[in-house]
């Protein structure tokens, strides 16, 4: 009889400190600010004649090393209706939102293919990079992936991959 399984990954490691502004219309929005972000990943499959779902290893480290490569940035949306970005040959971005100018260091800044800088937003990103065309997570038995982004404890977004 199959049996199922979902396997939870929310590691110390997977955070990372990063700065932002949400959006919440032409006119209005956020100051720079910053969150210490939490990551929980949770995969369901069927168990296997070998007992596991298969090795959470290289997902895991995956998710890890997202975390660091997100950790200690500046995000911006690059596909904000309210925010316009221009970047420099030296890869210098400067938004314009509202009549402002901001102007940020390509060192300090990572602009994100999203609406806006949202826990919905960030979740999606994250997740959509872990699961890609789908095809590793099909072959690793991955019937259904969630991903939940946190902005700090208590307040969380999810969202959902399933296997067609
Ligand atoms: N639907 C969403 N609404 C809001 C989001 C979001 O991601 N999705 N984000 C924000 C802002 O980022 C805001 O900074 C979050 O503020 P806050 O809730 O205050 O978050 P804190 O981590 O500071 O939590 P405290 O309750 O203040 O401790 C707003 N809306």
């Amino acid at each position: 009889m199959p049996r199922t399984t979902t396997l939870e990954l929310h590691k110390e490691e997977m955070k990372f400190s990063a700065g932002h502004f949400t959006i919440f219309s032409a006119t209005h929005r956020e100051n720079l600010h910053g969150h210490n972000f939490t990551v929980f990943v949770a995969l369901t499959g069927e168990v296997t004649d070998n007992g596991m779902l298969s090795d959470y290893g290289p997902l895991k480290r995956t998710i890890i090393e997202r975390c660091h490569s997100w950790n200690e940035t500046f995000f911006l949306p690059d596909r904000s209706p309210h925010l316009k970005l221009e970047r420099n040959a030296k890869g210098d971005v400067l938004a314009h939102f509202n009549g402002e100018e901001l102007r940020f260091l390509a060192r300090d800044v990572t602009v994100l293919p999203v609406a806006n800088v949202t826990l919905e937003e960030l979740a999606r990103v994250f997740g959509e990079e872990l699961v890609g065309d789908g095809s590793a997570m099909r072959r690793d038995g991955v019937l259904k992936l969630v991903v939940k982004c946190a902005s700090g404890p208590g307040q969380w977004s999810s969202w959902e991959w399933e296997a067609a």
